[in-house]
């Protein structure tokens, strides 16, 4: 897979890139309580609730619809394949399992070639997850919902087999499953 991350160079990396950049992303939505009706994120903490909810899911349902975007560019190239694969070895060929990458399962492999719209719209679903992750946080935030506290939520969901060594967990008293 294409790694599509980079460090600038000299630049030491924090132990976790995504518990950094939540904690400094969360600390810049936090401070912003002060910042003034020029800051969105002011306005979405101090505005109508209405609002920032609103964003929520409206980027939740972008976010299905970008999935929706790569799966069709999937599907698509999978059908350009097939229909090729068939057209230059006849009826017959090419007519194995397919699998998960999208590979026939036995001998006569079919080459699917994905179109670049495939990683564009790969790109876009990772940017409307982002938007998804930036307006939770506001809520987040909103409501005083610490970044640890959030973090306490989702460790005690795990085994003691996941969960990382020394994380934060939720007292008994605050764990209410649904309600
Ligand atoms: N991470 C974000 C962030 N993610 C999304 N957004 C805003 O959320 C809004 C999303 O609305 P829309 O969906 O209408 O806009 P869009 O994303 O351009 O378009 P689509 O999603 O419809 O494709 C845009 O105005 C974005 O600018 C964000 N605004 C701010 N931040 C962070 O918060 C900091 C403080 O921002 P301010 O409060 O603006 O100073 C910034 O420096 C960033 O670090």
């Amino acid at each position: 897979m294409v790694d599509k991350t980079y460090i600038p160079e000299g630049e030491v990396p924090p132990a976790s890139q995504i518990g950094a950049t939540l904690e400094a992303l969360g600390a810049t939505i936090a401070a912003r309580r002060e910042a003034g009706e020029g800051s969105y994120t002011y306005r979405l903490l101090t505005g109508s609730v209405d609002g920032v909810l609103k964003k929520v899911m409206e980027e939740a349902g972008e976010v299905a619809l970008a999935a929706k975007d790569v799966e069709g560019w999937a599907t698509s190239s999978l059908a350009a394949a097939v229909a090729l694969d068939a057209a230059a070895n006849g009826a017959g060929a090419g007519t194995g399992p397919v699998d998960a990458a999208g590979a026939l399962a036995d001998s006569d492999a079919l080459s699917v070639q994905l179109p670049p719209e495939y990683g564009e719209a790969v790109d876009h679903l990772r940017y409307e997850a982002a938007d998804v992750v930036y307006h939770l946080l506001v809520v987040l935030e909103r409501y005083g919902i610490s970044l640890d506290e959030f973090a306490a939520e989702l460790n005690n969901r795990m085994t003691d087999e996941e969960r990382p060594a020394g994380a934060v967990r939720l007292h008994g008293e605050y764990v209410r499953r649904g309600k």
